[in-house]
């Protein structure tokens, strides 16, 4: 009898019956929200269909564009904001009314990513900005990106007109300049195209088994001794031992140097904050949180960008024109001066983070206090909040729909452009990824022409997976193909 009640089939049949009952039975506050079929937005999910298929599904669930919808995921009942009037409202709340990353201690989320500043909330987090953002913009530094582009060339000159992973690619020139700029330490990820270094492929099969579906679905999974979580465990304290070490190291090379102006990499400058109760555990999750927010994103969004510049060759023209203009030689790295005069270069990035904003939902909020959006919509304590940055950018009255990079030459600051969030959480990292993108972009439009392969099956839209916050291009291939002669004509 035992062994009939909890057979598998009847404990997931139970289960879907609940779930479905309290899919259909939102509180009574959320009823003039309009809702996104579940079973429609499950199967966007589960059939891999793509973010363009999983956002249709959003904006279709909203004729009226009140500019929130509500969707019924497994921890509960989600708000989302999509439009920027009511974007304003969240991001005017404190951690107060909405608060994040509430996971147990015990949770592999928490081991992870521990208490570093992408998961940390009230005091804590005010804390940790004062004392990251001064740090972060010393060791801001273009001639430290444009060596690693550098290297980014050189390994692209062996695979020269030969369709590329573009993520693959992207991943490892963000890697590579963070590890620099955030450790002094070679990460060794542009030696070759073949090897992937050990601290990328521990960090990707992390982040990947963190993800894990049933975690969402059975949250109480992480606790059970199943060989998942035996690896997680595993790789996590990998991670760390090798994060310690870079940490020792870093701290052994300077007190052998002398003190001086050069010691800009992040972590020599939050190593001054150790002491007075900021401990090597806090040192060592504030790097895991800033490593892993700045580099997946920037991959992504320059990916994006070279997906555009393949797409319409007519503008990438302009870009290289630009490019030459500005640096002229085809091994200069941009000074901080130069930077400044690569506007259409920075257009055609903020253009390509309009049209895919490399974080298209923010991470939940649990509303803590009811937040009231108009006479109609209070969403009540206990909802999830989240914000949906890519329906705010495709919002038709204030953008069409074709990439022109043209609407940010003019006007540079947009209210309703937000792919770095706004209010006090936002991106910290957003003047490094931008300095980061334009370096990288103009040198290598120096150097390749970027392309399509023609038999490519993506010139119409950017292929996307079905990812929830974060946006990843689906098997994209880029072909880099030499252009040293042609320049030097
Ligand atoms: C195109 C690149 C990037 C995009 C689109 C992006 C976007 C964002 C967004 C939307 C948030 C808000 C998240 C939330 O509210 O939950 C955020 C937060 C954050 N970003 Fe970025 N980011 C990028 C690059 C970077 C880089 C390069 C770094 C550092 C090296 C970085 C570090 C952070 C940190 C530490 C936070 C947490 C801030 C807090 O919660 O107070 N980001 N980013």
């Amino acid at each position: 009898m035992i062994s009939f009640f909890f057979s598998t089939p009847i404990v997931i049949l139970l289960l879907g019956l609940y779930f479905i009952r309290k899919a259909y039975k939102p509180p009574k506050e959320l009823e003039p929200i309009p809702t996104v079929p579940i079973f429609k937005f499950a199967r966007t999910v589960l059939f891999n269909e793509g973010q363009h298929e999983i956002q249709r599904v959003i904006s279709d669930s909203d004729p009226e564009k009140i500019g929130l919808v509500k969707i019924f995921l497994f921890s509960g009942w989600t708000v989302l904001i999509t439009n920027i009037e009511h974007a304003k409202i969240f991001f005017a709340e404190n951690d107060d009314v909405l608060i994040k990353g509430q996971v147990p201690d015990d949770h592999p989320i928490r081991k992870f990513f521990g208490r570093g500043i992408s998961f940390a909330n009230g005091e804590d987090r005010i804390r940790q900005r004062k004392m990251a953002i001064p740090a972060f913009n010393r060791s801001l530094n273009p001639e430290m990106i444009g060596e690693s582009t550098n290297e980014l060339i050189t390994l692209l000159n062996k695979w020269n007109d030969i369709p590329l992973d573009i993520f693959t690619i992207m991943k490892r020139i963000t890697v590579q300049t963070l590890g620099k700029l955030a450790f002094s330490y070679d990460m060794k990820a542009l030696d070759s195209l073949e090897e992937e270094p050990y601290f990328m492929k521990t960090y990707e099969k992390i982040t990947e088994l963190i993800q894990n579906p049933l975690y969402m679905i059975l949250s109480f999974t992480y606790k059970l001794p199943l060989k998942a979580n035996l690896e997680l465990s595993q790789l996590i304290e990998g991670f760390d031992q090798l994060i310690y070490k870079v940490i020792e190291q870093r701290k052994l090379d300077l007190a052998k140097e002398k003190k001086s102006e050069e010691h800009t990499d992040l972590l020599a400058n939050m190593l001054e904050n150790l002491g007075n109760g900021y401990t090597m555990k806090d040192l060592r999750d504030e790097l895991t949180a800033i490593f892993s927010a700045g580099h997946n994103t920037t991959a992504f969004a320059l990916s994006a960008v070279f997906y555009n510049l393949a797409k319409h060759p007519e503008i990438q023209k302009k870009a290289r024109e630009e490019a030459i203009q500005v640096l002229g030689d085809s091994s200069k790295i941009p000074t901080s001066e130069n930077i400044k005069d690569l506007k259409y270069i920075k257009a055609i990035i903020k253009e390509s983070l309009r049209l895919y904003p490399a974080v298209a939902m923010l991470p939940f909020r649990k509303v803590l206090k009811p937040l009231r959006f108009n006479q109609d919509i209070v969403i009540p304590k206990g909802t999830n909040l989240s914000l949906n940055i890519w329906q705010v950018h495709k919002n038709s009255n204030f953008w069409s729909d074709e990439f022109v990079p043209e609407r940010f030459i003019n006007q540079d600051d947009r209210e309703n452009w937000i792919p770095f969030s706004s209010g006090h959480r936002n991106c910290i990292g957003q003047n490094f990824s931008i300095m980061e993108q334009i370096v990288i972009t103009a040198m290598m439009l120096l150097n390749f022409e970027v392309l399509l392969p023609p038999e490519s099956q993506n010139f119409d839209k950017m292929p996307l997976k079905s990812s929830f916050y974060t946006l990843y291009p689906k098997d994209l291939k880029i072909v880099f193909s030499e252009l040293k002669k042609i320049v030097e004509v």
